[in-house]
């Protein structure tokens, strides 16, 4: 029996978890790093009442007041002030400078008329206008940021405006990626009669080379059941995760379920996706070891759709943020041609329009390359269903993120 995906992919997420160890980071080299703590709000941000306008702080209740004269100056990064303003006195103040006590608010400095430092508006004012309150965001104590949260930009400016310096991350995973495969020769090397250039290596490779971990080469596997188990054997002692594509299906040349069956365990293999059936993975002692079906149309779809998420779980993210993002875009073609497995077609989705329009892409067969250029999304087409133009399909968008 096939396995269908929703059920692979939460047994693979279910039983893929963070074992890295936890590292202090300096925070400008930690983006996209996943937290290994929970963050607390340090201060009561904003820190000090301030102002939020250049203008002018108004003493006393400003319905009841039409003059006031200006007593002080206050610039920001200067010292919070004892001095209370006193109704009909006002302090020339900047944006980010923290409000005398007595504020009742801030006048921007356009709606305002000033004459001999008697200072008149122009226009009307609430109570607490143009303060920013203490603690009005954030309160000492709260958490700022979750264990599991993994590092953006705007995270690390968030740590740095509550003053922390280094943040504890959890480490990066060391993945090894393999080809397997006689047929396979590098880039770079003559072609000779049966052979085909290795083309799954560098898709895995570049794409992980986009994240933090820690990514090596571990070059193309031949079709030989000891060199495969000498070499996992080694990859296992090294790696946090081993990676392989080919090899997988139920050829008598495929040796490397056979081989993970001897050093380790084998979990599951075979689902109901086109492409992608001979998905397998596996364990030897506590490293992950995912292999890949050998076409790289199907080495694309079952990483992008399985690897991915289980990767971002093991590198410590919560359960959540590892499910695969989608959008629902109007499908532009018909297929009437339905298939008993769920299909992953290449598709290119227009955002220009709304609802997004999704179009099919030609060659869809499973050693197709060259479509995935063109791509920008892969349309998941449910089992035995067909498709009408109009109908809202799902859309897994394709950015080579991770
Ligand atoms: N009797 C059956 N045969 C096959 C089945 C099946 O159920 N019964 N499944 C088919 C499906 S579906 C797929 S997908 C493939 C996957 O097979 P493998 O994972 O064992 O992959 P290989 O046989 O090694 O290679 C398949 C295909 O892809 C080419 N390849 C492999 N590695 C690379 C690479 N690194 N770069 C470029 N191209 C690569 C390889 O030359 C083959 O053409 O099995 C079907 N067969
Ligand atoms: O399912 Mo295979 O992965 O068609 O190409």
């Amino acid at each position: 029996m096939l396995k269908n995906y929703d059920e692979a992919l939460e047994e693979l997420l279910q039983r893929t978890s963070i074992k890295q160890p936890i590292e202090d980071y300096p925070l400008l080299k930690a983006n996209h790093l996943v937290l290994a703590e929970n963050i607390y709000v340090q201060y009561d941000t904003p820190f000090f009442s301030n102002s939020a306008m250049d203008g002018y702080a108004l003493g006393g209740d400003p319905c009841q007041c039409s003059e006031w004269q200006i007593t002080n100056r206050i610039a920001a990064g200067d010292p919070l002030s004892n001095a209370t303003l006193q109704t009909g006195e006002a302090a020339r103040i900047f944006t980010g400078a923290p409000i005398p006590p007595g504020t009742s608010a801030v006048i921007q400095q356009e709606n305002t008329k000033i004459e001999n430092n008697t200072l008149t508006l122009t226009s009307q004012i609430k109570k607490g206008q143009n303060i920013r309150y203490q603690g009005e965001e954030l309160k000492k104590g709260d958490i700022l940021l979750t264990q599991g949260h993994r590092l953006t930009p705007a995270s690390v400016a968030l740590l740095a405006s509550q003053g922390y310096q280094n943040v504890k991350i959890y480490k990066p995973l060391t993945i090894w990626v393999y080809s397997t495969g006689n047929e396979l020769i590098n880039p770079g090397q003559p072609l000779s009669s049966g052979k085909i250039f290795d083309a799954n290596r560098y898709l895995l490779i570049t794409w992980l080379q986009k994240t933090r971990h820690h990514v090596i080469d571990a070059g193309i596997l031949p079709d030989n059941r000891d060199k495969t188990e000498i070499a996992l054997k080694k990859a296992a002692k090294e790696a946090d995760i081993i990676i392989s594509s080919g090899g997988v299906s139920v050829g008598e040349e495929d040796h490397v379920h056979a081989a993970l069956q001897q050093l380790g365990q084998l979990i599951f293999w075979k689902l109901a996706i086109k492409p992608g059936k001979p998905f397998a993975w596996g364990q030897i002692n506590s490293k992950i070891f995912f292999m890949l079906p050998g076409n790289p149309v199907s080495t694309l779809v079952t990483f992008q759709q399985l690897v991915i998420p289980a990767l971002r779980h093991l590198a410590g993210e919560t359960l959540q943020n590892c499910l695969p993002k989608t959008i629902l875009a109007q499908a532009q073609f018909e297929k009437r041609k339905t298939q008993a497995r769920r299909e992953f077609l290449r598709v290119r989705v227009d955002y220009s329009q709304s609802p997004a329009h999704v179009s099919l892409l030609n060659n869809q067969g499973s050693a197709m390359l060259a479509t995935f250029s063109q791509a920008n999304g892969l349309a998941e087409i449910p089992e035995n269903t067909p498709v009408h133009k109009g109908d809202f399909i799902k859309i897994y968008p394709l950015d080579y993120s991770l």
